[in-house]
């Protein structure tokens, strides 16, 4: 087991966000938590990397409780985060935002490997090296913040929203780069609300419905299911 929730609940402004949330994620998996907007994924993604207090439950990562732990504590375990909207650091270049994490986290791969392995899954990246973060397409500035978190060596990466907003032409380069992430042996949790953009090799899905798991299968079996597919179509 890699990561797990335990009966998460969540409240905001009084309202509860994440009820009782219990999911998990093994070494090396891609799974997806597919929901509308609104239904609680951000929060969820917020909540493992510790910017979100829990109301109850748990969540573990090998078996340890990492709830109310700081988010740097959190990434140093091996955990990493690209949250929706690719927060580029637009006043430095590609280059450096990339390899900012390595100065910021150690991990047991020297900061060149980490970078390679970064580049590797965005190979086109290179050709922006010195460009600004401020003068990037949103597709490019996708592929750097996912390129910034592998560049964190994680061994689970979270990913908020990969192919929100991007033009149709670069789905399949990030499609691909999902490939790469994963035959680097790394974990990838995809939340996702276009039921259109569901990568075809995902291992498993959950569908959370107003802060709810409301089912968890592969994709086969979410087709196989009217109800659910009613709601993640309609996502
Ligand atoms: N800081 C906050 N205070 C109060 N309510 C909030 C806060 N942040 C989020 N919410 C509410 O919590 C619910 C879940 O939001 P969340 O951002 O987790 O959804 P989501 O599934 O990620 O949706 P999206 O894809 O639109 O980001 C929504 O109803 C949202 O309005």
């Amino acid at each position: 087991m890699s990561l797990a929730l335990e009966n998460v609940n969540v409240i905001l402004a009084g309202n509860p966000v994440l009820r009782d949330i219990s999911m998990h994620i093994e070494p090396g998996e891609l799974v997806c938590l597919v929901g509308r907007n609104g239904a609680g994924k951000s929060t969820t993604f917020r909540s493992i990397m510790g910017f979100q207090p829990l109301k109850s439950g748990a969540i573990k990562w090998k078996r340890s409780a990492i709830n109310g732990m700081q988010t740097h504590k959190i990434v140093e375990l091996g955990l990493g985060y690209t949250p929706e909207g690719s927060d580029v650091f637009g006043d430095l270049t590609v280059e450096d935002n990339i390899a900012l994490p390595t100065w910021t986290r150690k991990s047991g791969r020297s900061a060149q490997e980490r970078i390679d392995e970064a580049y590797a899954v965005f190979p086109k990246l290179k050709q922006y090296l010195h460009r600004g973060g401020q003068q990037l397409s949103g597709g490019e500035r996708k592929m750097v913040s996912i390129a910034r978190a592998l560049a964190l060596d994680p061994e689970l990466l979270l990913l908020d929203e990969a192919f929100e907003g991007l033009s149709p032409a670069i789905i399949p380069t990030i499609s691909e780069g999902l490939q790469s992430i994963l035959k680097q042996g790394r974990g990838v949790l995809l939340a996702e609300s276009n039921f259109y953009h569901l990568p075809p090799f995902a291992d498993r899905l959950y569908v959370i419905e107003r802060g709810e798991i409301v089912f968890e299968g592969t994709l086969a079996q979410a087709e196989a299911d009217a109800a659910t597919m009613k709601i993640i179509k309609g996502a």
